[in-house]
Formats: structure tokens, sequence, C-alpha cells
């Protein structure tokens, strides 16, 4: 692996935990050709909750999944932790996801018939790791799920099961989580108590997380909103409040 440092595009603030540098993710050819990513340069702050928000189409998912290593770039650069992403095979970039980063998706994505705690432990286990038990102690109480940890997914909310499914990806200290639309699913309420965490899991652990959303309530739970449109940044902003970013977004002339 290709040891670089992340570089970051502020002067000030935190480092970057993960930087992509003049992406481009080209799908298709001739007619079909589709520029996802058409020249996208950002840096995630370390132990910092970053949020995406743009259009439908406007290359969200495909930044996430280029920065997570759960795909490939057609030009540019994607440094996660230290490691240039780009030019690294399928083996290396499975270990890489496996061992640093975490994922929160839409859908739950839970093992309908293990429990919650088997869930959550359920990466380790297959890396072959014994879980830090103080750290999952602290993760446990923090999505507040104590009390239903034998509990198999059908017999959990939905704002209970993606709390397992985000202490699942926090269990094993990824350097980052990504997370997809986490509330997407959820009731207002839920939704609340899952972002609360997110936000928690950065300001009090160091969490590194970006999460895509197209709810401007939700992006307010973040310390950087970066919008996208047409697979470019279209703007940034830093501590923003939900009225600003749904201005943001209306300026832009395009909701989300
Ligand atoms: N596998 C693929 N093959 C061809 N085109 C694709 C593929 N994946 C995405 N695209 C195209 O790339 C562009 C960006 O898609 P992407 O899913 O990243 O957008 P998004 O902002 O996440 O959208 P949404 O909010 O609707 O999920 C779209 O025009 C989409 O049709």
């Amino acid at each position: 692996m290709t040891q670089t440092a992340a570089t970051t595009e502020e002067s000030t603030g935190p480092p970057a935990a993960a930087a992509v540098e003049d992406v481009r993710k080209i799908y298709g050819r001739g007619d079909s050709r589709v520029a996802a990513l058409d020249g996208v340069s950002l840096a995630v702050p370390q132990g910092r909750l970053t949020a995406v928000m743009g259009p439908s189409g406007s290359g969200k998912s495909t930044l996430m999944h280029c920065m997570a290593g759960l795909d490939t770039v057609t030009s540019g650069r994607v440094v996660l932790g230290g490691t240039d992403l780009t030019g690294l095979g399928e083996r290396a970039l499975t270990r890489l996801r496996r061992d640093r980063v975490g994922f929160v998706f839409q859908a739950f994505n839970l093992v309908p018939t293990l429990t919650a705690l088997e869930n959550i432990t359920l990466p380790s286990d297959i890396a072959g790791r014994r879980p830090d038990r103080d750290w999952l102690d602290r993760v446990i109480d923090a999505v507040g799920l104590r009390d239903r940890l034998g509990h198999r997914p059908s017999e959990l909310s939905g704002g209970q099961q993606q709390r397992v499914a985000c202490a699942r990806a926090l269990a094993a200290r990824p350097d980052i989580v990504f997370a997809d639309e986490p509330t997407g699913n959820l009731d207002t309420a839920s939704g609340r108590e899952v972002l609360g965490l997110l936000r928690d899991a950065a300001h009090l652990h160091g969490q590194t997380t970006v999460m895509v959303t197209h709810d401007p309530a939700a992006a307010s739970y973040a310390d950087l909103v970066v919008f996208l449109a047409d697979g470019r940044v279209a703007g940034r902003l830093a501590d923003p409040d939900a009225d600003t970013i749904l201005e943001r977004m209306k300026s832009a002339g395009s909701p989300a």
C-alpha cells in the first residue's frame, strides 16, 4: 500500500481523515456515458460529522462508494487515513473496508437470525478479532440498547434497528464511518436519536463520519455540509442550521 499524507484544502481546522482529489467517475460509453463525478475535490475533517447533500443523481452515492473503496475512480485520487486507494487491488480494498471502514445504510442490513449483540459484534467475529470490551460497553450504552441486546431485529423498532446498525459500525472503531441516508426509513423521533448518536460519536469519541442525506434537518447535525450538483462540489457550509441549508438548496435551484 502506498502511504501518503492526506491532503486538505482548508488551511485551518482539523486534519483530513480522508480526501478526494480531482476525482472523476465515468459510467458507460458513447451515448450512455455519464460523468457521475466530474472533478470532485474534498477533504473530510478528522473527528467530525460531514454531510453530503445534493439533488438526485448529483453523485452523492458514487462519491461515498469511491471514498469507501466500494467502487474505483476513473481518474483522480482517493486517500483514506493516509492510504492512497487508487490502484489498490480488490483484496487490499476488501481488507481496508473490513479493517478501517464502518458502514450504515438506509436498509439496516442486520442479520435477521442473530441477536442485536451478535449483529453488533459480527464484523469483529468475521475478522477474527476480539472486540474491545470497554469500548463495546460504551457503544452499547451510547446507543441505549443494553436491555435489547438479546432481541432479534424483527423484535426491534426501526429506530432501534438503525441504532444496532450504528453500533455495529462504531464497535470496530473504524477510521471512518460512511452512512448512506441513515435516517431515510425512520420517523422523526427515531431519526433524531440516530443523528444525535452519530454526532456524539464524532464529538465525544472522535469518530470521523460522512453521511449522505436529502434532509436539511438531518444535515444540520453535521459540522460541515458539502453540496454536490452534476458531479461537482457546488458549495460548503460549516456549522449550518436547517434554515441556512434549506436556503442554500433553494438558491441552487434544485431541491434535493
Ligand atoms: N452503475 C451505474 N451505471 C451507470 N450510471 C450510473 C451508475 N451508478 C450511478 N450512475 C449514474 O451516475 C449519476 C450519479 O448517481 P448517484 O447514485 O451517485 O447519485 P445520487 O446523488 O446518490 O442520487 P440519489 O439521491 O437519487 O440516490 C446518475 O446520473 C446515475 O444515473
